[in-house]
Protein backbone atom coordinates (compact mmCIF):
# COMPACT_ATOMS: atom_id res chain seq x y z
CA UNK A 1 0.00 0.00 0.00
CA UNK A 2 1.19 3.67 -0.76
CA UNK A 3 2.01 5.66 1.70
CA UNK A 4 -0.63 8.54 2.68
CA UNK A 5 0.62 12.05 3.41
CA UNK A 6 -0.86 15.29 4.69
CA UNK A 7 1.35 17.88 2.65
CA UNK A 8 3.78 16.99 0.03
CA UNK A 9 7.28 19.11 -0.10
CA UNK A 10 5.93 22.38 0.88
CA UNK A 11 8.73 24.89 0.66
CA UNK A 12 7.38 27.47 3.49
CA UNK A 13 9.41 30.48 3.33
CA UNK A 14 11.67 31.15 5.56
CA UNK A 15 12.14 33.76 8.10
CA UNK A 16 14.73 36.17 7.58
CA UNK A 17 14.35 38.22 10.65
CA UNK A 18 13.31 38.15 14.66
CA UNK A 19 9.82 37.59 15.74
CA UNK A 20 8.68 40.72 16.39
CA UNK A 21 5.10 42.23 17.80
CA UNK A 22 2.84 43.82 15.34
CA UNK A 23 -0.46 45.81 15.37
CA UNK A 24 -2.87 44.61 12.30
CA UNK A 25 -5.06 47.40 11.50
CA UNK A 26 -6.08 46.37 7.81
CA UNK A 27 -6.87 43.18 5.55
CA UNK A 28 -5.84 42.83 2.07
CA UNK A 29 -8.84 41.65 -0.40
CA UNK A 30 -7.07 38.24 -0.28
CA UNK A 31 -7.31 38.48 3.83
CA UNK A 32 -3.99 39.28 4.77
CA UNK A 33 -3.44 41.25 7.54
CA UNK A 34 -1.90 44.55 7.56
CA UNK A 35 0.35 46.29 10.08
CA UNK A 36 3.20 48.58 9.95
CA UNK A 37 6.67 48.29 11.03
CA UNK A 38 8.68 51.97 11.24
CA UNK A 39 6.34 52.90 8.47
CA UNK A 40 6.61 50.37 6.12
CA UNK A 41 3.57 47.97 5.20
CA UNK A 42 4.01 44.29 6.67
CA UNK A 43 1.51 41.83 5.22
CA UNK A 44 1.00 38.90 7.56
CA UNK A 45 -1.05 35.57 6.52
CA UNK A 46 -3.50 34.76 9.09
CA UNK A 47 -3.53 37.82 10.98
CA UNK A 48 -6.79 39.87 11.09
CA UNK A 49 -7.57 43.58 12.29
CA UNK A 50 -7.77 44.72 15.75
CA UNK A 51 -5.60 41.98 16.59
CA UNK A 52 -1.46 41.95 18.24
CA UNK A 53 0.56 39.04 16.58
CA UNK A 54 4.19 38.35 16.86
CA UNK A 55 5.58 37.26 13.15
CA UNK A 56 9.04 37.03 11.25
CA UNK A 57 9.93 38.47 8.47
CA UNK A 58 10.14 36.38 5.64
CA UNK A 59 10.30 38.89 1.94
CA UNK A 60 11.56 41.88 2.00
CA UNK A 61 10.65 44.33 -0.43
CA UNK A 62 11.08 47.81 -1.66
CA UNK A 63 7.47 48.91 -1.19
CA UNK A 64 6.45 46.43 1.78
CA UNK A 65 7.67 43.59 3.21
CA UNK A 66 5.72 39.71 4.01
CA UNK A 67 5.77 38.08 7.36
CA UNK A 68 5.08 34.49 8.72
CA UNK A 69 2.35 34.66 11.71
CA UNK A 70 4.04 32.96 14.72
CA UNK A 71 1.10 33.91 17.53
CA UNK A 72 -1.68 35.53 18.20
CA UNK A 73 -1.40 37.36 21.45
CA UNK A 74 -4.95 39.57 21.13
CA UNK A 75 -7.78 37.62 19.40
CA UNK A 76 -9.92 39.59 16.95
CA UNK A 77 -13.83 39.32 18.08
CA UNK A 78 -14.17 38.22 14.89
CA UNK A 79 -12.12 35.11 14.49
CA UNK A 80 -13.49 31.69 14.02
CA UNK A 81 -11.94 28.39 14.31
CA UNK A 82 -11.55 27.14 10.46
CA UNK A 83 -14.39 24.56 9.27
CA UNK A 84 -11.38 23.10 7.08
CA UNK A 85 -8.38 21.02 9.00
CA UNK A 86 -6.48 21.65 5.42
CA UNK A 87 -7.32 25.40 5.47
CA UNK A 88 -3.54 26.54 6.90
CA UNK A 89 -1.75 24.68 3.59
CA UNK A 90 -4.81 24.59 1.31
CA UNK A 91 -4.62 27.60 -1.25
CA UNK A 92 -8.15 26.77 -2.12
CA UNK A 93 -9.40 29.30 0.84
CA UNK A 94 -8.32 32.24 2.23
CA UNK A 95 -10.93 33.40 4.98
CA UNK A 96 -11.92 30.90 6.81
CA UNK A 97 -10.71 31.95 10.30
CA UNK A 98 -13.03 35.17 9.77
CA UNK A 99 -16.68 34.89 10.83
CA UNK A 100 -18.88 34.81 7.51
CA UNK A 101 -20.63 38.24 8.02
CA UNK A 102 -17.27 39.90 8.58
CA UNK A 103 -15.88 38.07 5.62
CA UNK A 104 -18.87 39.68 3.44
CA UNK A 105 -18.07 42.84 5.31
CA UNK A 106 -14.19 42.70 3.99
CA UNK A 107 -15.26 41.96 0.32
CA UNK A 108 -17.75 44.52 0.49
CA UNK A 109 -16.01 47.44 1.43
CA UNK A 110 -12.50 45.78 -0.86
CA UNK A 111 -15.29 46.11 -3.69
CA UNK A 112 -16.03 49.50 -2.99
CA UNK A 113 -13.11 50.71 -2.82
CA UNK A 114 -12.61 49.40 -6.66
CA UNK A 115 -15.41 51.24 -7.49
CA UNK A 116 -14.86 54.11 -5.97
CA UNK A 117 -14.61 56.33 -8.80
CA UNK A 118 -18.20 54.95 -10.20
CA UNK A 119 -20.75 55.00 -6.80
CA UNK A 120 -20.58 58.55 -5.14
CA UNK A 121 -23.92 57.53 -3.11
CA UNK A 122 -25.13 54.68 -4.58
CA UNK A 123 -26.58 51.83 -1.82
CA UNK A 124 -24.84 48.43 -1.90
CA UNK A 125 -26.59 45.54 -2.45
CA UNK A 126 -25.25 41.94 -1.05
CA UNK A 127 -26.21 38.73 -2.57
CA UNK A 128 -25.66 35.24 -0.69
CA UNK A 129 -25.96 32.06 -0.02
CA UNK A 130 -24.66 28.79 2.10
CA UNK A 131 -21.19 29.85 2.89
CA UNK A 132 -20.00 25.15 2.91
CA UNK A 133 -20.38 22.95 0.56
CA UNK A 134 -21.69 24.63 -2.10
CA UNK A 135 -19.15 24.04 -4.71
CA UNK A 136 -20.14 21.78 -7.10
CA UNK A 137 -17.05 21.35 -9.38
CA UNK A 138 -13.46 20.91 -8.66
CA UNK A 139 -10.36 19.80 -10.64
CA UNK A 140 -8.29 17.97 -8.11
CA UNK A 141 -4.72 18.29 -9.06
CA UNK A 142 -2.50 14.61 -8.38
CA UNK A 143 0.84 13.94 -7.27
CA UNK A 144 2.45 10.66 -7.02
CA UNK A 145 6.14 11.49 -6.78
CA UNK A 146 8.10 9.54 -3.85
CA UNK A 147 5.92 6.92 -4.07
CA UNK A 148 2.84 8.69 -1.94
CA UNK A 149 -0.22 9.32 -3.17
CA UNK A 150 -1.26 13.21 -3.22
CA UNK A 151 -4.64 14.48 -4.24
CA UNK A 152 -5.97 18.05 -3.60
CA UNK A 153 -5.32 21.07 -4.48
CA UNK A 154 -2.19 24.01 -4.74
CA UNK A 155 -0.64 25.19 -1.63
CA UNK A 156 -0.57 28.92 0.06
CA UNK A 157 3.01 28.82 0.68
CA UNK A 158 4.18 27.07 -2.41
CA UNK A 159 2.31 25.87 -5.82
CA UNK A 160 3.19 22.75 -4.15
CA UNK A 161 0.23 19.73 -4.00
CA UNK A 162 -1.81 19.58 -0.52
CA UNK A 163 -3.03 16.25 -0.57
CA UNK A 164 -7.24 16.79 1.31
CA UNK A 165 -9.41 14.42 3.01
CA UNK A 166 -12.02 16.71 3.67
CA UNK A 167 -12.73 19.89 1.63
CA UNK A 168 -15.65 22.28 3.45
CA UNK A 169 -16.76 23.62 0.17
CA UNK A 170 -17.73 21.07 -2.43
CA UNK A 171 -20.94 19.51 -1.98
CA UNK A 172 -22.04 16.97 0.48
CA UNK A 173 -22.05 14.45 -2.92
CA UNK A 174 -18.74 15.12 -4.29
CA UNK A 175 -16.94 14.96 -0.90
CA UNK A 176 -18.19 11.27 -0.42
CA UNK A 177 -16.91 10.57 -4.33
CA UNK A 178 -14.10 11.93 -3.79
CA UNK A 179 -13.47 10.18 -0.33
CA UNK A 180 -14.34 6.80 -2.08
CA UNK A 181 -11.86 7.74 -4.91
CA UNK A 182 -9.38 8.50 -2.74
CA UNK A 183 -9.52 5.18 -1.00
CA UNK A 184 -9.55 3.37 -4.68
CA UNK A 185 -6.91 5.34 -6.28
CA UNK A 186 -4.22 4.48 -3.32
CA UNK A 187 -3.89 0.91 -4.11
CA UNK A 188 -4.38 1.34 -7.91
CA UNK A 189 -1.85 1.84 -10.79
CA UNK A 190 -3.90 4.03 -12.68
CA UNK A 191 -2.17 6.84 -10.30
CA UNK A 192 0.68 6.61 -12.76
CA UNK A 193 -1.21 7.80 -15.45
CA UNK A 194 -3.31 10.04 -14.28
CA UNK A 195 -2.82 14.12 -15.67
CA UNK A 196 -5.57 15.10 -13.27
CA UNK A 197 -9.28 14.31 -11.87
CA UNK A 198 -12.37 16.89 -12.51
CA UNK A 199 -15.22 16.30 -10.12
CA UNK A 200 -19.02 17.54 -11.16
CA UNK A 201 -22.32 17.38 -9.83
CA UNK A 202 -24.87 18.62 -11.70
CA UNK A 203 -29.11 17.61 -12.00
CA UNK A 204 -27.97 14.36 -13.46
CA UNK A 205 -25.82 13.68 -10.59
CA UNK A 206 -22.20 13.48 -9.90
CA UNK A 207 -19.56 12.80 -12.29
CA UNK A 208 -15.22 12.02 -12.36
CA UNK A 209 -13.14 12.80 -15.20
CA UNK A 210 -9.65 11.26 -15.30
CA UNK A 211 -7.24 13.61 -17.91
CA UNK A 212 -5.13 10.70 -18.59
CA UNK A 213 -1.27 10.71 -19.68
CA UNK A 214 -1.24 7.68 -20.94
CA UNK A 215 -3.80 5.54 -22.87
CA UNK A 216 -5.47 3.06 -20.89
CA UNK A 217 -5.54 -0.43 -20.69
CA UNK A 218 -8.96 -2.47 -21.26
CA UNK A 219 -8.38 -4.13 -18.18
CA UNK A 220 -8.21 -0.99 -15.95
CA UNK A 221 -10.94 0.61 -17.66
CA UNK A 222 -12.81 -2.21 -16.83
CA UNK A 223 -12.14 -2.47 -12.99
CA UNK A 224 -13.25 1.95 -13.04
CA UNK A 225 -16.63 1.25 -14.75
CA UNK A 226 -17.48 -1.29 -12.18
CA UNK A 227 -16.67 1.04 -9.21
CA UNK A 228 -18.52 4.13 -11.27
CA UNK A 229 -21.74 1.58 -11.12
CA UNK A 230 -21.52 0.84 -7.57
CA UNK A 231 -21.31 4.62 -6.96
CA UNK A 232 -24.12 5.44 -9.32
CA UNK A 233 -22.07 7.89 -10.89
CA UNK A 234 -20.97 8.70 -14.45
CA UNK A 235 -17.46 8.15 -15.97
CA UNK A 236 -15.33 9.77 -18.41
CA UNK A 237 -12.03 9.42 -19.72
CA UNK A 238 -9.77 12.29 -21.58
CA UNK A 239 -7.37 10.60 -23.54
CA UNK A 240 -3.94 11.77 -23.81
CA UNK A 241 -3.59 14.96 -26.49
CA UNK A 242 -7.21 15.28 -26.79
CA UNK A 243 -8.19 18.69 -26.03
CA UNK A 244 -11.79 17.47 -24.36
CA UNK A 245 -13.13 14.33 -23.69
CA UNK A 246 -14.91 13.11 -26.70
CA UNK A 247 -18.16 12.08 -25.26
CA UNK A 248 -21.42 10.21 -26.90
CA UNK A 249 -24.48 12.92 -27.03
CA UNK A 250 -26.31 10.72 -24.65
CA UNK A 251 -22.84 11.36 -22.12
CA UNK A 252 -24.05 15.01 -22.14
CA UNK A 253 -24.42 16.53 -18.74
CA UNK A 254 -27.47 18.92 -17.47
CA UNK A 255 -29.01 21.52 -15.14
CA UNK A 256 -32.11 22.24 -14.14
CA UNK A 257 -32.85 26.44 -13.99
CA UNK A 258 -36.04 28.15 -13.90
CA UNK A 259 -37.90 25.21 -14.81
CA UNK A 260 -36.01 24.05 -17.76
CA UNK A 261 -33.11 21.81 -18.57
CA UNK A 262 -30.05 23.33 -19.68
CA UNK A 263 -27.06 20.47 -21.51
CA UNK A 264 -23.96 20.34 -21.54
CA UNK A 265 -20.18 18.74 -22.05
CA UNK A 266 -19.08 18.06 -19.02
CA UNK A 267 -15.42 20.47 -19.81
CA UNK A 268 -18.10 23.57 -20.34
CA UNK A 269 -18.25 26.43 -18.46
CA UNK A 270 -20.97 26.61 -15.87
CA UNK A 271 -21.65 28.23 -13.15
CA UNK A 272 -19.75 26.89 -9.96
CA UNK A 273 -22.57 27.69 -7.15
CA UNK A 274 -25.93 26.30 -8.14
CA UNK A 275 -27.70 28.08 -5.31
CA UNK A 276 -25.79 31.40 -6.05
CA UNK A 277 -26.48 30.65 -10.05
CA UNK A 278 -30.16 30.54 -9.30
CA UNK A 279 -30.32 33.81 -7.47
CA UNK A 280 -27.71 35.37 -9.64
CA UNK A 281 -30.30 34.73 -12.91
CA UNK A 282 -33.33 35.54 -10.73
CA UNK A 283 -31.84 38.72 -9.67
CA UNK A 284 -30.80 39.76 -13.18
CA UNK A 285 -34.24 39.24 -14.35
CA UNK A 286 -35.40 41.58 -11.79
CA UNK A 287 -32.84 44.53 -12.52
CA UNK A 288 -33.56 44.03 -16.38
CA UNK A 289 -37.62 43.96 -16.01
CA UNK A 290 -38.11 43.05 -19.44
CA UNK A 291 -41.09 43.11 -21.35
CA UNK A 292 -42.40 41.56 -24.50
CA UNK A 293 -40.61 44.77 -27.21
CA UNK A 294 -37.50 43.88 -25.36
CA UNK A 295 -34.58 42.27 -27.42
CA UNK A 296 -31.08 41.65 -25.71
CA UNK A 297 -27.88 40.62 -26.52
CA UNK A 298 -26.10 38.20 -24.15
CA UNK A 299 -22.68 38.30 -24.62
CA UNK A 300 -20.16 35.61 -23.33
CA UNK A 301 -23.48 33.56 -23.44
CA UNK A 302 -21.81 30.25 -22.39
CA UNK A 303 -24.58 26.91 -23.01
CA UNK A 304 -27.63 29.59 -22.06
CA UNK A 305 -27.55 29.95 -18.84
CA UNK A 306 -28.84 33.75 -19.11
CA UNK A 307 -30.32 33.69 -22.24
CA UNK A 308 -32.71 30.78 -21.77
CA UNK A 309 -34.43 32.52 -18.67
CA UNK A 310 -34.46 36.24 -20.11
CA UNK A 311 -35.85 34.78 -23.77
CA UNK A 312 -39.19 33.83 -21.53
CA UNK A 313 -39.64 36.99 -20.80
CA UNK A 314 -38.29 39.22 -23.50
CA UNK A 315 -39.27 39.50 -27.30
CA UNK A 316 -35.74 37.72 -28.11
CA UNK A 317 -32.41 37.06 -27.11
CA UNK A 318 -29.52 36.86 -29.46
CA UNK A 319 -27.11 34.68 -27.35
CA UNK A 320 -23.01 34.88 -28.45
CA UNK A 321 -20.24 32.80 -27.36
CA UNK A 322 -16.54 31.77 -28.88
CA UNK A 323 -16.92 27.92 -28.28
CA UNK A 324 -18.63 26.95 -31.13
CA UNK A 325 -19.38 23.77 -29.29
CA UNK A 326 -21.26 26.04 -26.58
CA UNK A 327 -23.13 27.53 -29.14
CA UNK A 328 -24.35 24.35 -30.52
CA UNK A 329 -25.26 23.20 -26.95
CA UNK A 330 -27.02 26.71 -26.27
CA UNK A 331 -29.24 26.08 -29.32
CA UNK A 332 -30.52 22.55 -28.93
CA UNK A 333 -30.76 23.59 -25.23
CA UNK A 334 -33.03 26.71 -26.47
CA UNK A 335 -35.14 24.05 -28.98
CA UNK A 336 -35.60 21.25 -26.11
CA UNK A 337 -37.23 23.94 -23.89
CA UNK A 338 -39.36 25.07 -27.06
CA UNK A 339 -38.47 28.43 -26.75
CA UNK A 340 -38.19 30.10 -30.88
CA UNK A 341 -37.02 33.18 -29.48
CA UNK A 342 -33.27 33.00 -29.38
CA UNK A 343 -30.34 32.55 -32.24
CA UNK A 344 -26.71 32.24 -31.02
CA UNK A 345 -23.66 33.47 -33.00
CA UNK A 346 -20.16 32.22 -32.58
CA UNK A 347 -17.52 34.75 -32.51
CA UNK A 348 -14.63 35.71 -30.60
CA UNK A 349 -15.55 39.45 -28.63
CA UNK A 350 -12.19 40.14 -28.73
CA UNK A 351 -12.03 40.86 -32.11
CA UNK A 352 -13.32 43.52 -34.04
CA UNK A 353 -17.14 42.71 -35.38
CA UNK A 354 -19.45 44.43 -37.40
CA UNK A 355 -22.35 46.43 -35.83
CA UNK A 356 -24.60 44.70 -38.12
CA UNK A 357 -23.99 41.49 -37.27
CA UNK A 358 -27.59 41.73 -35.35
CA UNK A 359 -30.50 42.90 -37.37
CA UNK A 360 -32.93 43.90 -35.06
CA UNK A 361 -32.58 46.98 -32.49
CA UNK A 362 -31.11 45.64 -29.24
CA UNK A 363 -32.71 47.24 -25.78
CA UNK A 364 -30.53 45.73 -23.57
CA UNK A 365 -27.31 44.08 -23.35
CA UNK A 366 -26.25 41.08 -20.54
CA UNK A 367 -22.25 40.61 -20.49
CA UNK A 368 -20.86 38.16 -18.45
CA UNK A 369 -17.03 38.27 -19.64
CA UNK A 370 -13.93 36.21 -18.30
CA UNK A 371 -11.53 37.96 -15.63
CA UNK A 372 -10.15 39.61 -18.47
CA UNK A 373 -13.25 42.20 -18.72
CA UNK A 374 -15.05 42.82 -22.78
CA UNK A 375 -13.19 46.68 -23.23
CA UNK A 376 -11.92 45.38 -26.70
CA UNK A 377 -15.84 45.24 -27.45
CA UNK A 378 -17.56 48.13 -25.57
CA UNK A 379 -17.12 50.62 -28.62
CA UNK A 380 -19.68 48.06 -30.53
CA UNK A 381 -21.65 48.16 -27.23
CA UNK A 382 -22.07 51.98 -27.50
CA UNK A 383 -22.94 52.14 -30.95
CA UNK A 384 -25.41 49.69 -30.66
CA UNK A 385 -27.75 52.35 -28.11
CA UNK A 386 -29.00 49.49 -25.41
CA UNK A 387 -31.12 51.30 -22.81
CA UNK A 388 -29.76 48.87 -20.01
CA UNK A 389 -26.20 47.10 -19.84
CA UNK A 390 -26.27 44.51 -17.22
CA UNK A 391 -22.79 43.61 -16.68
CA UNK A 392 -21.94 40.51 -14.57
CA UNK A 393 -17.84 40.38 -13.52
CA UNK A 394 -15.51 38.06 -11.69
CA UNK A 395 -13.21 40.73 -11.83
CA UNK A 396 -13.65 44.30 -10.23
CA UNK A 397 -10.90 45.55 -11.77
CA UNK A 398 -11.93 44.86 -15.32
CA UNK A 399 -15.52 45.88 -14.53
CA UNK A 400 -14.43 49.23 -13.00
CA UNK A 401 -12.07 50.14 -16.27
CA UNK A 402 -15.28 48.74 -18.33
CA UNK A 403 -17.86 50.65 -16.18
CA UNK A 404 -16.30 53.96 -16.38
CA UNK A 405 -15.64 53.88 -19.65
CA UNK A 406 -19.46 53.01 -20.45
CA UNK A 407 -19.91 55.63 -18.15
CA UNK A 408 -17.73 58.85 -19.98
CA UNK A 409 -19.88 57.15 -23.15
CA UNK A 410 -23.71 58.15 -21.78
CA UNK A 411 -24.33 55.14 -19.53
CA UNK A 412 -24.89 55.71 -15.49
CA UNK A 413 -24.78 53.31 -12.74
CA UNK A 414 -27.77 52.60 -11.60
CA UNK A 415 -27.50 49.22 -9.55
CA UNK A 416 -24.67 47.28 -8.00
CA UNK A 417 -24.01 44.16 -6.30
CA UNK A 418 -21.82 42.14 -4.60
CA UNK A 419 -22.46 38.22 -5.39
CA UNK A 420 -20.95 35.80 -2.57
CA UNK A 421 -20.15 33.17 -5.24
CA UNK A 422 -17.45 31.57 -3.34
CA UNK A 423 -17.29 32.02 0.49
CA UNK A 424 -14.17 31.31 2.14
CA UNK A 425 -12.04 32.37 -0.41
CA UNK A 426 -11.37 35.70 -2.12
CA UNK A 427 -13.16 35.71 -4.98
CA UNK A 428 -15.50 38.15 -5.80
CA UNK A 429 -18.48 38.34 -8.20
CA UNK A 430 -20.09 41.77 -9.02
CA UNK A 431 -23.58 42.50 -11.15
CA UNK A 432 -23.64 46.02 -12.07
CA UNK A 433 -27.02 47.38 -14.12
CA UNK A 434 -26.27 50.75 -16.21
CA UNK A 435 -28.52 53.09 -17.24
CA UNK A 436 -28.17 55.07 -20.71
CA UNK A 437 -28.59 58.51 -20.09
CA UNK A 438 -31.11 60.88 -21.83
C1 LIG B 1 -17.89 33.67 -17.16
S1 LIG B 1 -18.38 32.57 -18.43
C2 LIG B 1 -20.10 32.95 -18.53
C3 LIG B 1 -20.95 31.96 -19.27
C4 LIG B 1 -22.46 32.11 -19.07
N1 LIG B 1 -22.89 33.49 -19.12
C5 LIG B 1 -22.93 31.45 -17.80
O1 LIG B 1 -23.47 32.13 -16.92
O2 LIG B 1 -22.78 30.22 -17.67
C6 LIG B 1 -17.66 33.34 -19.83
C7 LIG B 1 -17.98 32.70 -21.16
O3 LIG B 1 -17.34 33.50 -22.18
C8 LIG B 1 -16.81 32.66 -23.16
N2 LIG B 1 -15.71 33.41 -23.79
C9 LIG B 1 -14.44 33.52 -23.33
N3 LIG B 1 -13.71 34.32 -24.15
C10 LIG B 1 -14.56 34.73 -25.13
C11 LIG B 1 -14.41 35.58 -26.26
N4 LIG B 1 -13.23 36.15 -26.54
N5 LIG B 1 -15.48 35.80 -27.06
C12 LIG B 1 -16.69 35.23 -26.77
N6 LIG B 1 -16.89 34.41 -25.72
C13 LIG B 1 -15.84 34.16 -24.90
C14 LIG B 1 -16.40 31.40 -22.42
O4 LIG B 1 -16.33 30.29 -23.30
C15 LIG B 1 -17.48 31.28 -21.36
O5 LIG B 1 -18.55 30.50 -21.84
S1 LIG C 1 -10.44 24.41 -0.82
FE1 LIG C 1 -11.35 22.78 0.44
S2 LIG C 1 -9.58 21.72 1.26
FE2 LIG C 1 -8.82 23.69 0.58
S3 LIG C 1 -8.95 25.02 2.40
FE3 LIG C 1 -10.86 25.29 1.23
S4 LIG C 1 -12.27 23.85 2.19
FE4 LIG C 1 -10.22 23.22 2.80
Amino acid sequence: MRKRTSSRRQSKPQPIGPIQTFQIDGLTHDAKGVARLQGKVVFIDGALPGETVTAQVTKAGRHFDEALLSNVMVLSEYRKNPACSHFKQCGGCSFQHLMDEQQLLSKTNWLKGQLRNLLPKLPFEVLSGPSTQYRRRARIAVDQRDGSLALGFRGKASKDIVSIDQCAVLTAPLQAIFTSLKTKLIDSDLIKILGHIELLEDTKGVSVLFRLTQTISEMFEKDWKEWAEKEAITLYWQAPKESRADIALEQMRYYDLDGMRLSYHPQDFIQVNEVMNHKMVDQAIDWLKLNDQDVVLDLFCGVGNFSLPLAKRAKSVIGVEVQESMVQASRDNASSNNLDNLSFIAADLTQPIAQSFVKEKITKILLDPPRAGAFEFLDTIIKIKPMQILYVSCNASTLARDAEYLVAKGYRVQRVALMDMFPQTSHVETMMLLQKKN
